[in-house]
């Protein structure tokens, strides 16, 4: 029988805990595959001294499991050795949208101080091409509807989306853009003016990626 979503992601989920380097500060991302993911590292809390977290979501249950989670101010120059997180599409240069849990920005700043990435995925992640998946834009709320119009202009469809972020700002996907070129788009929609961060993940792409597929977890590094 098939495995389904949820199982393909428990199983990259606990084949991340190697990546985990013993005694160094950790980067925690965000979403249902870090959720679980979180739940396996408990298993070597003793290994973690503290993580880094890119949401209130992954912080609380990290904190319910016992772990310290500190805040990256505190952090001294060594930086995070290891972020783990996961996307809503990752394509074969290691680019990336991210943010459907809508944590994008924190992810982005905690990723941009990790030596290494590693992005946890099921199969369905994978593509050629990014963009069948809505691309999520973190804006100041007063900006929101002149980033749309921008976003129409590309010639998306954008949704403002009901949800209000951990930095107190909006989000708009925006759907049907065919992203041929992700590091120009990034730098574009991030010049904006309103636009906090786009949920492009392909100037600090992923180095590592784990990917769950019915054929057991497949390693791709860059
Ligand atoms: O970018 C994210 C959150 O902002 C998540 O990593 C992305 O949405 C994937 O989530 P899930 O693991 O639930 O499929």
């Amino acid at each position: 029988m098939a495995l389904s979503q949820t199982e393909l992601k428990r199983e990259v989920a606990r084949a991340a805990i190697r990546y985990v380097e013993p005694g160094r500060i950790l980067g925690v991302g965000t979403g249902s595959t870090v959720d679980l993911f979180i739940d396996e590292l408990a298993a070597i809390r003793d290994q973690v001294p503290a993580c880094v977290s890119s949401s209130v979501r992954s912080t609380k249950r990290l904190e319910a499991l016992g772990f310290k989670v500190i805040d990256l101010n505190e952090l001294g120059d060594e930086g995070i050795g290891v972020y783990i997180d996961g996307a809503d599409e990752i394509d074969p240069g290691f680019s990336m949208i991210k943010g459907g849990g809508g944590a994008l920005t924190r992810e982005k700043i905690v990723a941009s101080v990790s030596k290494t990435f590693v992005c946890i995925a099921d199969a369905s992640k994978k593509v050629d091409v990014l963009g069948r998946f809505p691309l999520p834009v973190e804006v100041i709320p007063m900006a929101a509807a002149a980033v749309k119009r921008r976003l129409e202009a590309l010639g998306a469809t954008v949704t403002l989306r009901d949800f209000t972020t951990d930095n107190g700002c909006s989000i708009l996907d925006a759907a049907g853009l065919r992203i041929e070129d992700p590091k120009a788009l990034e730098d574009e929609i991030n010049s904006w003016p309103g636009v906090v961060t786009v949920g492009l993940f392909a100037n600090r792409g992923a180095d590592v990626l784990l990917l769950g597929t019915e054929a057991g977890v497949k390693t791709f590094e860059r």
